[in-house]
């Protein structure tokens, strides 16, 4: 199956004053397939968020390519970029922030729908939130009357109203506690059709769990790759023992 994106020898480099340059991705390379959950593991600082911005444009990149769908999104900008947002959204760590406090989790998750009237919007949102696993009737709620974990499912609902074909979750299990993580895994597990999960996480157990393949990211670089068998039970690099036993 061709990848839905395609990632070549991805870099960033940051200026950082009285610091010097950081070299943060560097000539980073991978494939994710339609349905398909890659893992991106490694310490705080190795780059994995870096990456994530820099595919969803929030970054521009200083070298390498990004391939969305057969597109090089590399350098699209404006109404090109809007386009791709269709194909990719983001879930992040604290879903409370995303949405504005002032309205409704219902408008926050409707607000991206075009071409619908204001009640079939509505309408749409309550389908997505329960979807999601929310009753409809929380689409009237603010993000303050919702825990983390229902909060992340509305956050889930809003970036599934573009229909995308990638969803990048940074570290969007994070903030929550074990039940709920195992609960959110699930719905993401269980979305059905062929979109494609890039879920970065620092829990190298709950990557082991959902994950078909995982990359492992040091100082920049993908180190080691493979599945979630391959790398964490079996780590053939002496960075990747070294994260894992640090956990364990
Ligand atoms: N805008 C920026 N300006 C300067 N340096 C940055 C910037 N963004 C990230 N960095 C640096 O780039 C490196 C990689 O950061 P990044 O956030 O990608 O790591 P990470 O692996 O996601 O870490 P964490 O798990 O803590 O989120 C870090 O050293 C960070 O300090």
């Amino acid at each position: 199956m061709e990848p839905i994106l395609s990632v070549r020898e991805l870099t960033k480099t940051f200026s950082r004053p009285g610091q010097g340059k950081l070299t943060a991705v560097n000539g980073v390379s991978f494939d994710l397939r339609p349905g398909e959950r890659l893992g991106i593991i490694g310490e705080s600082g190795s780059g994995k968020t870096t990456v994530a911005n820099l595919i969803t444009r929030l970054l521009d990149a200083d070298g390498g390519r990004i391939l969305l769908d057969g597109e090089d999104i590399t350098s699209v900008t404006g109404r090109d970029l809007r386009r791709v947002y269709r194909k990719i959204q983001m879930v992040f760590q604290t879903p409370a922030e995303s949405f504005d406090p002032r309205r409704t989790l219902g408008d926050g998750v409707g607000e991206s729908l075009r071409g619908l009237s204001r009640r079939e919007a509505r309408q749409e949102a309550v389908r997505l939130m329960e979807r999601c696993g929310l009753p409809g009737e929380f689409a009237r709620r603010y993000p303050h009357e919702v825990s983390g974990g229902q909060c992340q499912r509305a956050a889930i609902a809003r970036a599934l109203a573009m229909g995308p074909k990638v969803l990048i979750c940074d570290e969007a299990t994070s903030a929550l506690d074990v039940t709920v993580q195992k609960e959110i895994l699930d719905l993401l597990r269980g979305l059905e059709g062929d979109l494609a999960i890039l879920f970065i996480c620092h829990d190298i157990s709950l990557v082991q769990q959902f994950c078909h393949r995982v990359l492992v990211m040091h100082r920049g670089e993908i180190v080691e790759q493979g599945t979630p068998d391959e790398v964490i039970c079996r780590p053939q690099h002496a960075y990747t023992r070294h994260l894992i036993d640090s956990v364990l």
